[in-house]
């Protein structure tokens, strides 16, 4: 499972959850303006805006889980198994293989409204990355400081959903994901006043009663709305650091510790990673399994105008500040 989010205070945040039983082997990684992508139906594309994220590094090629570029344009893939199905090749469209999705976008659109744009003439196909590494089932959020969009490729066709909530999970599609936050339109960050019966004299006896009914299990479907609840009731100082503090705290609502997702007989599924990606700073930051101390990268740190990808292997071992 995994879970993505945004959040808006004086600056713009996009990060996400991985969650999966095993590592690809993930690095951040700075693709800078001037390493030469070449698509596989597209040609190549020499020069572009610089992006910085979590990647799988194969044969020098960055393939994105989630990213921002330079204009504070945010976007991450999340499974969608058994829903996505991807386009054939056309010859009036632009055709993108679903793993250089992330790397199309980032590289040339400066907002949403751009990527908007592209999204209207693009095919997204199945083509895979190679053998060892095929085709991932995926769907993905696409946001900056304007809105966010969900793209999900089904049976029926290329969907593009405004996404008000910033938010995305796994299945069902996202449409159903939306709808289903009416079942719980009644929640509330306040103490619940009793609607029950004016006979009863029903009393809160805990705080955060307000919010009883929210879910509490690992499901795609609960996550959605307990990180939406979360999210959409979220106050925080708007400094940099207030602002990534809480943000991390919206994605600790859906953290997954190990042993409570078993996905085989003895194997669970975890949090590997938390990231949240700063728009207006460049700074990508994160947490992972074993290391809750947030670590940064900071693109503008690094050369952007060069041809080589830097890449930042993720510090991995629980940082204890010992006081004494
Ligand atoms: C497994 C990851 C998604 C985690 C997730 O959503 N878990 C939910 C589990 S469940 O549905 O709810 O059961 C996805 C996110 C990004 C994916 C990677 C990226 O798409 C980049 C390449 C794409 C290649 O086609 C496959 C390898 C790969 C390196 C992908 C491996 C894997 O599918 C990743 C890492």
């Amino acid at each position: 499972m995994c879970t993505a989010a945004t959040y808006q205070t004086r600056g713009f945040y996009m990060g996400r959850t991985l969650d999966y039983e095993f590592s690809y082997g993930d690095e951040i990684t700075i693709t800078p303006r001037n390493y030469p992508f070449h698509f596989r139906h597209m040609g190549d594309v020499i020069s572009h805006y610089a992006m910085i994220g979590t990647a799988h590094v194969a044969g020098d090629y960055p393939l994105y889980y989630d990213a921002m570029n330079e204009k504070g344009l945010c976007m991450a893939g999340l499974n969608f198994v058994g829903n996505a199905v991807f386009q054939e090749l056309s010859d009036s469209r632009d055709n993108v293989a679903q793993f250089e999705f992330i790397p199309w976008i980032l590289s040339q659109a400066a907002s949403l409204a751009e990527a908007r744009e592209l999204l209207t003439r693009m095919s997204l196909t199945g083509t895979s990355f190679s053998p060892e590494l095929p085709t991932a089932q995926l769907h993905w959020m696409i946001a900056d400081k304007t809105g966010a969009l969900t793209v999900e490729c089904m049976a029926d066709g290329m969907h593009i959903y405004e996404n008000p909530v910033g938010v995305l999970t796994n299945n069902p599609p996202f449409d159903k994901q939306l709808f289903h936050l009416n079942d719980f339109m009644h929640l509330s960050a306040k103490q619940p006043e009793n609607h029950f019966s004016p006979d009863l004299n029903l009393q809160t006896y805990s705080r955060g009663m307000g919010a009883l009914g929210l879910p509490g299990d690992l499901s795609s479907a609960s996550r959605f709305v307990r990180v939406a609840f979360t999210k959409m009731n979220s106050r925080s100082g708007d400094s940099e650091s207030e602002s990534v503090s809480q943000f991390f705290h919206i994605l600790g609502s859906v953290d997954q510790p190990r042993g409570c997702c078993e996905v085989a007989e003895g194997n669970y599924e975890i949090t590997l990673y938390t990231s949240c990606c700063s728009a207006d700073t460049g700074i990508y930051y994160y947490t992972t399994y074993e290391n809750h101390q947030i670590s940064g990268v900071d693109m503008y740190r690094e050369n952007l105008d060069s041809d080589t990808l830097i890449r930042y292997p993720m510090l991995s071992n629980e940082q204890i500040h010992m006081q004494n």
